[in-house]
């Protein structure tokens, strides 16, 4: 990891405008794409205010999604791995993520075959206390790992779920080091996932935020 960091990908996202950045933090990854993002709270006597998503501003900042699903799911033991998940081209998917409540170790994969991070990973811890989001394009690959009981995932996708795209790599394939404390709790299609090596990836680089390839 690290090849990448510091390159902004006009290729993915689009430039980014002067003074972007006062409500919203962001901070590069060694995945060209993917991003942390981090925006202003405001508090006060009552605790904070905080909005989680504003498509002017993240256009601000070159990064233009037409998010049209929200997802949630509870994880009620720590170690519980979900993914690693994706939806192949037509539906291929961007996602916000952030946490709820507990705390996640969220994980995104390089797929896009060509791209200068291809196979490789960024792990994120995202809590509800310090507000971080990850920001993973289409064309990689989406897992977390729960730190904590009752732990919840939000986030947003880019298009619709679409169970004849979603396609599923194994865990623990692609070298990723999960930081669990014991053997996983996996869902029986997650366990069953065929590995990285035998990956057929429908993506490649360059790979617009649409989800599509570049022509
Ligand atoms: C993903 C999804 C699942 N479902 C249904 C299918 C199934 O009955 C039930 C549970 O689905 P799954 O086992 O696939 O749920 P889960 O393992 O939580 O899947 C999710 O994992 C994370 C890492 C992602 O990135 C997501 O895109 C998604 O793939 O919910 C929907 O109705 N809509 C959806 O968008």
């Amino acid at each position: 990891m690290g090849t990448c960091a510091g390159t902004w990908p006009e290729n993915i996202w689009g430039p980014r405008q002067q003074g972007a950045g006062a409500e919203l933090q962001i901070e590069e990854t060694a995945i060209p794409g993917v991003l942390i993002l981090t925006p202003a709270r405001h508090s006060d006597g009552r605790g904070f205010f905080c909005e989680t998503w504003n498509a002017r501003r993240l256009g601000e900042a070159g990064i233009t999604l037409d998010f049209v699903q929200d997802n949630q799911s509870l994880s009620h033991v720590p170690d519980t791995v979900r993914g690693l998940h994706y939806q192949a081209p037509p539906h291929a998917q961007a996602k916000l993520v952030r946490c709820g409540r507990g705390a996640l170790f969220d994980v995104a994969v390089d797929a896009r075959r060509g791209s200068p991070a291809w196979g490789q990973w960024v792990g994120v811890d995202l809590t509800p206390e310090d507000g971080r989001q990850l920001l993973i394009p289409a064309g990689c690959l989406h897992g977390f790992a729960t730190r904590a009981p009752d732990t919840e995932i939000l986030y947003k996708c880019s298009d619709f779920y679409a169970p004849d795209c979603d396609g599923t790599v194994r865990w623990d394939s692609c070298g990723i080091d999960w930081g669990l404390g014991g053997a996983p709790v996996l869902s029986e299609k997650d366990a069953a996932a065929p590995p990285w090596a035998e990956f057929d990836s429908p993506f490649t680089w360059p790979f617009t935020r649409e989800g599509t390839p570049c022509a």
